[in-house]
């Protein structure tokens, strides 16, 4: 269980985080979302004690992690692979971990054949990939069997094989009761592993909650229609609050209306239609909504015609 109270951390001027609260449960993935800048490495880095706050507290278990007896075994996390530089192999970069902790060799070998590593693990980390790099950091962020886990961009440089091996990890902890408290920037990965979402920006809450309730809270269904027959459904729907635009000669999007009511008049006029398909909006969608005020690096837009000099 993490708790983080009124969290704040300010770098000189610069506010990194602002006055920011919420939990991750157990048995939960929840995922943190937000634009680069937006605060959560920071975040993180506090949760885990490696930053002190200016203000407000973090707590793993109802206490700072810096006062975990058993700090392996409380939380395991992955904040950046890239940190791991040592002319080591990986095999024994987990055995001098798990020596200093405490812990069997034989925990070693589980988490090596837990993420995939067997293969490599009497090679020097020194030249791993990326993915291998990542893997190794899941590796070690799992030795101590924690209970609450915490990802930094876990799936970054991982191929598509990788990617699911996260999700379906992240998915397997929860489901022993653990909790799981992710960041990531790939929007239908986080629809496919996340229960409950956490979105900052600019170092501010912007909406948390279960995922769910999130993306349903930023628009109504809206529903695809095709149909020969555009004019004749466009007027028989025509009413207070219905909203219909043309996409194409036969078909159009409706919103303001159920699919059923939709389904309903089209019958009563006798307007035959060939398709009928509700669409809610997706991660990606919600959280663009979400976050359109928030972000802070925008990218020039893209339109062809750009002057090279
Ligand atoms: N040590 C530091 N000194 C000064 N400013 C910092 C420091 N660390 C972070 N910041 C600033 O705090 C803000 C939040 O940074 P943070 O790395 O937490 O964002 P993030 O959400 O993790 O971004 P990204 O998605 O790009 O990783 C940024 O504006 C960053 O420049």
């Amino acid at each position: 269980m993490i708790q983080v109270e009124n969290l704040t951390k300010r770098y000189g001027n610069k506010v990194a985080v602002n006055n920011v609260s919420f939990e991750a449960r157990p048995g939960r993935v929840t995922g943190f979302l937000g634009p680069n800048g937006a605060g959560k490495s920071t975040t993180m880095r506090m949760i885990l004690g490696l930053d002190t706050p200016t203000a407000g507290r973090a707590l793993v278990d109802g206490k700072p992690y810096r006062e975990a007896t058993s700090p392996l075994s409380s939380v395991g996390a992955l904040l950046d692979a890239k940190a791991v530089h040592t002319g080591r192999s990986a095999r024994s970069h987990l055995r001098a971990m798990a020596a200093t902790h405490g812990l069997p060799n034989a925990r070693v070998d589980e988490v090596i054949s837990m993420t995939g590593l067997d293969q490599v693990a009497k090679r020097k980390v020194g030249g791993f990939s990326l993915g291998m790099g990542q893997r190794l950091g899941i590796a070690s962020a799992l030795l101590g069997d924690p209970k609450t886990v915490i990802f930094d961009e876990p799936v970054n440089g991982l191929d598509p094989e990788g990617v699911t091996w996260v999700r379906n990890l992240c998915r397997y902890l929860a489901s022993e009761g653990r909790t799981v408290f992710l960041s990531s920037h790939l929007m239908s990965e986080m629809a496919q592993t996340a229960d409950d979402l956490v979105i900052i920006g600019k170092g501010q809450i912007i909406a948390q909650g279960p995922i769910t309730d999130i993306i349903a809270g930023q628009g109504e269904v809206r529903t695809l229609v095709r149909t020969d027959n555009v004019e004749a459904l466009t007027s028989a729907l025509a009413g207070h609050n219905v909203r219909i635009s043309t996409l194409d000669a036969n078909s159009v999007e409706i919103s303001g209306v159920s699919p059923r009511q939709i389904a309903e008049t089209a019958f009563q006029e006798r307007i035959f239609f060939y398709e009928l398909t509700p669409r809610e909006l997706s991660l990606e969608e919600a959280y663009m909504r979400l976050t359109q005020g928030a972000v802070e690096y925008h990218s020039a837009e893209l339109n062809g015609a750009q002057e090279v000099k």
